[in-house]
């Protein structure tokens, strides 16, 4: 088996509040190199761990991790609409696996997953069907979080399945850094917001239209005395970097949750996706890791980062 790793952020408003040209041809530019290397190692499966936020998930019954055998786009912000290309026997057979490594996963035979799985596939293969996948889920949005050491556990199976399968593997973590975009909480939320949030599937255009708007009109201020949201971290992020780097993982075990979202953001615990992608390839050997990017991007709402990883 061949293993390759690529984490990096998500943003629903790469396109729709960008920074200036200079960095959006950057960004541009990284993602670019980041999709060559892709196409030249040409992958015969992707493992995601992504996010969801609120389009697929809600509190009516809201798990920690999920594997889907079969998933569909809801096409939220500028992301395409319709089905991902999922190898669902194995997807099957990862469940099991992970099963049997004492680890409890959810399994979806149709899964609705968001821009937080959807935009890093555009951007890295060009579609939601150009390769197979495998969407795993990992809660990273909806409080109350498993510990960190949890996730690690739950890669470092998804990782000593993988290395049973005779293919070249693409495991992609994405989202965070540090940011916090206006997600509501269900703590003290009103009614109608509570109600979304436990059964908000499939909202009306119109619905979806006023949740772009808002999250733009955040992007506008965010990071200035005028947001109520936690500003981005640069420094936490690159620590946070240093540590996979450096291969030094147990220090994740006991990251404190409620620290983690007071000093960079609610949303940061999307690192938690990149957490199991380094777990799953840790647990084939020893690793290098390389930062091919940072940048802490107001415009975005995002600690803005990519590292790559492989076996050593
Ligand atoms: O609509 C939402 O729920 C939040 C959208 C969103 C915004 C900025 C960065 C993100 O990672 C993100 O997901
Ligand atoms: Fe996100």
């Amino acid at each position: 088996m061949q293993i390759q790793l690529k984490c990096l952020s998500h943003t629903p408003l790469r396109g729709l509040n960008d920074p200036g040209a200079d960095i959006v041809q950057e960004v541009d530019a990284v993602l670019a190199q980041a999709r060559a290397e892709v196409e030249a190692f040409d992958p015969e499966l992707i493992v995601v761990f992504a996010p969801d936020h609120y389009n697929g998930l809600f509190y009516d019954l809201m798990p920690q991790f999920v594997i889907a055998t079969a998933a569909d786009s809801v096409g939220d912000y500028q992301t395409q609409v319709g089905p991902l290309s999922v190898a669902s026997d194995l997807a099957l057979e990862m469940t099991r696996f992970v099963l049997n490594s004492d680890v409890d996963v959810a399994l979806s035979h149709r899964l609705q997953v968001d821009h937080g799985c959807t935009q890093t596939l555009e951007e890295l293969t060009g579609s939601l069907t150009r390769y197979p996948v495998i969407p795993i889920i990992i809660n990273s949005v909806a409080p109350p979080f498993g510990p960190y050491r949890r996730v690690r556990k739950f890669g470092e199976a998804v990782g000593r399945f993988l290395a049973t399968l005779n293919k070249r593997v693409l495991v992609l973590g994405t989202g965070g850094l540090s940011h916090e975009p206006p997600v509501p909480l269900i703590a003290n939320a009103p009614d109608e917001i509570a109600n979304f949030l436990i059964a908000g599937r499939n909202p009306t255009p119109e619905a979806r239209a006023a949740r772009q708007a808002r999250t733009i009109a955040a992007g506008k201020i965010y990071g200035t005395s005028d947001s109520p949201q936690t500003p981005l971290n640069a420094e936490w992020d690159l620590a946070f970097i240093d540590t996979l780097v450096q291969g030094q993982l147990d220090s994740i075990d006991d990251f404190n949750i409620e620290e983690i979202s007071r000093v960079a953001g609610r949303s940061t615990h999307e690192i938690r996706t990149w957490v199991a992608a380094f777990s799953a390839l840790a647990a084939l050997g020893p690793y290098e890791a390389h930062k091919d990017y940072y940048r802490p991007i107001n415009e975005w709402i995002a600690g803005y980062g990519l590292v790559s990883a492989q076996p050593r």
